[in-house]
């Protein structure tokens, strides 16, 4: 038997061999005989035999995967088991709040890791919030690290070859154009007017409406219906009216909605099964299709009605609109043709996407955090009466004052405490990359080709190194030099994403955001439900999971007055 084996043999394998041994020994039964003759007996033996010395090589390369984990744990700061990958780690250390999890992992690992997946997933990637990482990936290397083709490939169905979606060319047609745009005075006038008038014939009826039925509303639906409308208006120069009294629901903001979802899905599901659920139109995959549909349809009405209204020769829209679609329809591609309808309805379901939820998730956390500082409230209050006060016409003093777009600017201390709700509730809490050509960060890491690249922007506001001991503390001063704004650089505060792709909405969305926080906290005081949950949820953008509750209480002009003469004091 030795000659056969040259380790110990397991004892089971011991009694399969003494049993043949035995066999071969004795005379032969009738009924042995027929086993033997049809080789039953001893092809069962030797199943039996190989059985054994599997389960052995499996346990002997499970222990060797085990001790290899254990090693890599060192490097890595998580288990990585067999086939699991680190998912153990994360299922038992996440418990409700991935984002806190991977904050808590990267501050461990000096700021970048790499997470293994279960095999066969997508999920391998290398995880950083390293400030200098950050500036290379974003700006000094930029052209090594594009969206990538597994990006592209998740998100295509819905995003098409859309900005969010595109590297090289085609992406900086579009970010040239759009950019052109975003700067000009009569796209800043345009989206003036519809900001005045969406908060104030609409956001403040519905909340005053809210006031005076003392019931609690959601918040942060209500501000996502305010910017879903608004960025409709911008991209397609339509209103889709989900801001309207009673909160109705409207179509084209479901599909949209439900397709994001679906999209986000993909990126946890590894690629052959939603692929093959596409094919059969199967579960998430054929919500996806549905709603994809909802969303091309309204898209290919007001493309169509667009067209017809700039070919009436009669008509002077073409002068008065400047929503991105009016824009691009007037333009050529490379082959001096316009664009393909297509390509109008990708461009514009992209910028929908990034200045839909962005601003309004940003607002429902600042909100929040100033529940629990009353007196960061108290001093935008101030901020805010200040610049009533300052008005010559006693008329513009009144309740019904609407701010105007040069003393929205002037409004410094609200514009630190929302980029101090930002830094710590980032809208956009993880960000990917992918690695076009082998490369090494500034830190030292090692990216290979393909190797997909997370930058953490939520850990990077919780990191000490970066913002010091009080990094978790929700301070707008740290924003302010002498009390006037001073920015931060984007490769340590990356809620806009830095270098060539930062966020083309930056200013409009810091307008947007003052504009609509000013006009509810001079009318409201906004009172968090008590008891009411308040978590992120796990999505690509920082919705709280469970909305926001709020009581809202009218502020009564003594408490204005308080606020004035303590200013005078
Ligand atoms: C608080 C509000 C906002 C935040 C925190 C924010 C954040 C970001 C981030 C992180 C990106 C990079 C995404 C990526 O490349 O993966 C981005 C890109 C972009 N954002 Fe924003 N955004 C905000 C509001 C807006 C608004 C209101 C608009 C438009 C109306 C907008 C338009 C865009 C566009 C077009 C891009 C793509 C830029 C490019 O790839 O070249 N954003 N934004």
């Amino acid at each position: 038997m030795n000659n056969y084996h040259s380790i110990p043999l397991h004892p089971n394998i011991m009694t399969a061999l003494s049993t043949t041994t035995n066999f071969t020994s004795s005379p032969l039964s009738s009924s042995s005989f027929r086993d033997l003759v049809s080789g039953n007996f001893l092809v069962r033996g030797f199943l039996h035999l190989l059985e054994i010395q599997m389960v052995e090589i499996f346990l002997a390369i499970l222990v060797f995967l085990i001790i290899r984990s254990l090693r890599q744990r060192k490097h890595q700061g998580l288990l990585n088991w067999p086939f699991v990958g680190m998912l153990p780690s994360l299922i038992l250390g996440v418990r409700g709040d991935v984002y806190e999890w991977i904050s808590e992992v990267i501050c461990r690992q000096n700021g970048t890791f790499t997470f293994r997946g279960p095999w066969f997933t997508n999920l391998n990637c290398v995880i950083t919030s390293d400030p200098r990482n950050l500036e290379y990936l974003l700006k000094t290397n930029f052209s090594n690290f594009p969206k990538g083709e597994y990006f592209r490939n998740t998100v295509r169905d819905l995003l098409g070859d859309g900005i969010f979606n595109a590297d090289d060319k085609i992406w900086q047609r579009q970010r040239k154009t759009a950019s052109l745009e975003f700067h000009s005075a009569k796209f800043r006038q345009m989206t003036t007017e519809s900001l005045l008038e969406l908060v104030h014939a609409r956001l403040l009826l519905v909340l005053e409406d809210a006031v005076n039925q003392s019931v609690p509303v959601d918040l942060q639906d209500i501000l996502l219906r305010l910017t879903f409308d608004n960025v409709c208006m911008i991209a397609f120069g339509v209103d889709p009216g989900c801001l309207r009294p009673g909160l109705p629901e409207i179509p084209f903001a479901r599909a949209f909605e439900d397709a994001t979802e679906a999209t986000t899905l993909r990126f946890v599901t590894p690629t052959l099964i939603w692929k093959t659920m596409r094919f059969f139109n199967l579960g998430t995959e054929g919500k996806l299709i549905k709603s994809i549909e909802g969303v091309d349809d309204f898209a290919q009405e007001v493309i169509r009605t667009r067209k017809k209204e700039l070919s009436l020769e009669s008509s002077d829209v073409n002068k008065q609109r400047t929503d991105l679609l009016t824009v691009f329809m007037g333009l050529k591609d490379e082959e001096e043709q316009p664009f393909s309808d297509k390509f109008l309805r990708d461009i514009c379901v992209n910028f929908i996407l990034a200045g839909r939820d962005t601003s309004s998730v940003a607002l429902s956390w600042f909100f929040w955090l100033l529940n629990q500082n009353p007196e960061v409230e108290q001093k935008i209050l101030a901020e805010i009466c200040g610049i009533i006060n300052g008005r010559e016409d006693n008329k513009e003093k009144g309740n019904d004052f609407v701010l105007k777009p040069e003393e929205v600017k002037k409004m410094e201390y609200l514009q630190a405490a929302l980029s101090e709700a930002l830094r710590l509730y980032p809208s956009v809490p993880v960000d990917h990359k992918e690695v076009l050509e082998d490369d090494k960060f500034p830190d030292g890491t090692v990216v290979k080709k393909g190797t997909k690249v997370v930058y953490a922007i939520y850990a990077m506001g919780r990191m000490e190194e970066i913002w010091g001991k009080d990094c978790r503390e929700f301070k707008p001063e740290r924003w302010l030099n002498n009390g006037r704004f001073t920015s931060e650089s984007a490769y340590k505060f990356t809620a806009f994403n830095g270098g060539p792709r930062l966020c083309l909405g930056k200013d409009f969305a810091y307008y947007q955001m003052k504009f609509a926080a000013a006009a509810i906290l001079y009318r409201y005081r906004v009172v968090v439900v008590e008891n009411h949950p308040v978590l992120p949820k796990m999505a690509l953008t920082m919705y709280m999971k469970y909305g926001l509750k709020v009581k809202l209480l009218r502020r009564d002009k003594s408490e204005i007055q308080n606020v004035l003469s303590s200013m005078k004091n």
